[in-house]
Parts: structure tokens; sequence; C-alpha cells
């Protein structure tokens, strides 16, 4: 792996999953499936891998455990397989951050892609109207801010290639399927065309505009270029306060282009 995440862990990919370096902390993955994904894609009979990616809630250096602890901050890390879930690349099913006891409404995620590219995917809402759509597409280094309440999914932007990345949420996050699973997936769905990578609506929704961007910074919440999240965390542990307190921050989600 190029990129340099911060901390010593290691993405494996036979079977899926991740190496912690001494004084790493991390739990054993949680795999999703294909069969746990199926009603949120776009053709639930289709093939593709029988796990398509695995989660590790919960990681980090043993000694940043405790400034986690105290601002209810998580990391977590994915890695996904390569290839495709029938015509759409390997992807996740979508959710949106159910409200949180902590701070009493949905939060944020701070994505940072590790290896291979991604694009990450977000609408204002999952009722019938979609609200604004965005699909940003993501390389090594590159953040990718997830506002509260946005549903939301990771889609293996080059199929050739595992995708891995990094994000810090709350600690007390919950995942909420219901207005997706209802519209049988996000309001986009990826296809994969000649090796690249175009969207096509998701009828069960009203009509939407979707933006493809690519990543921006986020000079308001003080992100900082060339330099990974977690480092960042080590340096400024009040840093990422916005993920565990997005209650105090309600000016910048108003309107929020990721
Ligand atoms: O519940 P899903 O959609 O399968 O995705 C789970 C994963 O999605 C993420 O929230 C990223 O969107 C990870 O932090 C999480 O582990």
């Amino acid at each position: 792996m190029k990129f340099n995440p911060g901390f010593d862990i290691y993405p494996l990919y036979n079977p899926l999953g991740f190496r912690y370096g001494q004084d790493v902390f991390g739990p054993q993955v949680e795999n999703r499936s294909l069969d746990s994904i199926r009603q949120n894609l776009m053709d639930p009979n289709c093939q593709g891998p029988d796990i398509v990616y695995a989660i590790a809630m919960d990681v980090g250096r043993n000694q940043d455990k405790k400034e986690m602890l105290d601002r209810n901050l998580l990391y977590g890390v994915v890695t996904y397989a390569k290839g495709q879930l029938g015509k759409e690349p390997v992807r996740s099913q979508g959710h949106i951050h159910a409200l949180s006891p902590s701070c009493q409404m949905s939060t944020c995620e701070v994505y940072e892609i590790w290896t291979g590219e991604a694009y990450i995917y977000m609408q204002e809402t999952a009722i019938d109207n979609p609200g604004r759509c965005f699909a940003v597409h993501a390389k090594p280094g590159e953040v990718v801010i997830v506002p509260p309440g946005w549903a939301h999914c990771t889609i293996v932007a080059d199929i050739h290639q595992n995708l891995t990345f990094g994000a810090w949420c709350v600690r007390d996050y919950g995942f909420d399927y219901q207005d997706v699973r209802a519209h049988k997936g996000v309001a986009w769905f990826p296809i994969v065309e000649q090796d690249k990578i175009e969207f096509i609506a998701n009828s069960h929704y009203h009509k939407s505009h979707l933006i493809i961007k690519e990543p921006r910074q986020y000079t308001e919440f003080q992100i900082e270029k060339e330099k990974s999240i977690y480092q960042q965390f080590i340096e400024n542990p009040d840093k990422f306060m916005f993920v565990s307190r997005p209650q105090d921050y309600q000016e910048l989600w108003k309107d929020f282009i990721p």
C-alpha cells in the first residue's frame, strides 16, 4: 500500500480483512455477503463475489484509544472485493446514519481513500424525492465528507483494484436501511460500461439530477492536504469533534456540498 494511513495496519485481500501491527487494536472483520446486500442492488439476482466487503469498526493505536473514547470518536476501515455485482461495480448497499443517542442527531462520516478508487455516492434523503445527489470520485489520500442524514454508499470506481478506506465516525453509530430498502437501493445505480463507471437513475425515486465531482478541500473543518486523517487526529484530537458533535456545526451542514 503506497498511502500511509498514519498507523500500522495493512489491508488483506484473500480473504478480505486487515492485519494489525504491534500496538494497534482492531476487531475481527464483519463480512458483508452478496446475499445480505442483494435487495439494494440494481439486479438482486446478480452474480458477484460471495464476500463483497469486510468492515472493522474501531481500530487505531493503543495509545490513542483514550483520546478517541473521550471524544466519542471511532475510526473504521473497510476493504472491498474487486469486480462487479452483475452490471454494477462492487459497492456497499447504502444506508443513512441513524440518530445517535449521544448527540440526538444523525452524524457525518469523514472518509479517506487508502487504495483503489472510489465513488462516494450520497443523496440528501431516501424518500421519494432524493434531493441533491452527488458521486465524488476519490483516489488514495483524498478525503470526502458525508453530512448527517444523507443516504450514502461506497462504490468501487476501478473494478481492477481492491478499494480500502478509513473513516472517522461517532462511537454510538447506527445504520438505518429502511428508506433505502423501500426504494430498492439508492437513487442512482453505477454500471460498468467499457471499464468506465456510468450512473443510471433508479426508477423507484422521483426524477433527480446527479452531480459527479472531484473531492474538495474542507477548509471549514481544517482538513489538511497530504496528511492522513488519522495523523491529523494524533496532532489535534479535537479536530474531528464535528463528527461526534454535529449539532454544534448546523450552519455548515446547511446547503453542504461534498
Ligand atoms: O451498512 P453498509 O451499507 O453495508 O455499509 C457499512 C459500512 O459503511 C460505512 O458506514 C461507510 O459508509 C462504514 O463505516 C460501514 O462499516
